[in-house]
């Protein structure tokens, strides 16, 4: 049954209350989505149906679910991918409500997303693209903008800790990296970029084992008490590098189970078969 929308909002708005008060004392809430609904736009397809998350300054969140759960679509919601619309529910980052917000605004506000595939960008180099995203917060803080030495001193530092040849500043943008190159130079336009909130979309695919240290390395590098990580990933090997605080489940595009690393080795140990059986056991701990 349809609720009123005067009721559905109370009950909104009661909801998100109540999860404020998970952050640790004297934390900031970063994030706050509540019933977040989105569809594919010009569709009538329906991938997210009402997805409630809280995430606080300091905090590492891990979302998992099996493929075609709408974690990926939930990532680009929120940082505001024109492929879908937003049906219902609201997000709010940093105060602001998130969907009154362009996506380069977004960014600007301290939103990063690293994506599943990132794309490549031929003719534009990596120290020219890294340096206009750099300059473009700066402006957003009302700080500074650097000039081309300047930031080779703010970039080299970031390169050491990824493993980074210095050569790829040269290169264009992602032009004849592979899988493994692409997601590694995500991670440092993430350092370069010092967001507030980064979403890492299955960071862990396609790194090598050596890759996958460094890249988790420098990610747990750029943690400051006041920023935060939400993490998509299939596999628990990530979380052992990239420690969360928070992991949750999803399934068809609602987030049906929150908790720690318990989560997640319920996950690695019985597949999403345990995950369902652990419900039916406490149905009380389904959160949607
Ligand atoms: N632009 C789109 N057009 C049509 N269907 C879409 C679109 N984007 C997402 N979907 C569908 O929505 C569902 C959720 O997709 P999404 O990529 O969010 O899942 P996911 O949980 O990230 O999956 P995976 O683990 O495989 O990456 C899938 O069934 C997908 O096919």
């Amino acid at each position: 049954m349809q609720l009123p929308a005067r009721l559905q909002q109370v009950r909104v708005a009661r909801t998100a209350q109540k999860r404020r008060l998970i952050c640790q004392a004297g934390g900031k809430v970063m994030l706050e989505v509540s019933d977040l609904q989105a569809k594919v736009a010009d569709t009538d397809k329906a991938i997210l149906k009402g997805v409630n998350l809280t995430i606080c300054e300091g905090e590492s969140h891990a979302i998992m679910g099996q493929n075609g759960s709408g974690k990926s679509t939930l990532s680009r919601v929120l940082v505001g991918d024109p492929q879908y619309e937003v049906t219902g529910g609201s997000a709010r980052f940093q105060g602001q409500d998130l969907f009154d917000l362009e996506p380069e605004e977004r960014a600007r506000l301290g939103l990063f997303l690293s994506f599943q595939s990132p794309i490549a960008i031929p003719g534009v180099s990596n120290i020219d693209f890294l340096r206009l995203a750099y300059n473009s917060r700066q402006k957003a803080l009302g700080k500074p903008e650097v000039e081309p030495l300047q930031f080779y001193g703010h970039v080299m530092p970031k390169l050491d800790t990824l493993h980074i040849d210095p050569s790829w500043l040269d290169r264009s943008v992602n032009e004849g990296f592979s899988g493994g190159e692409r997601k590694r130079n995500e991670v440092l336009q993430l350092a370069v970029l010092e967001a507030d909130l980064a979403i890492l979309d299955e960071i862990d695919s396609g790194l090598d084992i050596d890759a996958l240290r460094d890249v988790a390395t420098a990610v747990n590098g750029l943690k400051r008490g006041n920023t935060a990580t939400l993490m998509v990933t299939h596999y628990k090997r990530l979380l052992n590098y990239i420690h969360p605080t928070h992991v949750h489940v999803m399934r068809a595009g609602q987030i049906i189970l929150s908790g720690g690393i318990e989560v997640a080795d319920v996950l690695e140990n019985e597949g999403y078969e345990g995950i369902t059986n652990l419900l039916k056991k406490e149905p009380a701990l389904q959160t949607t």
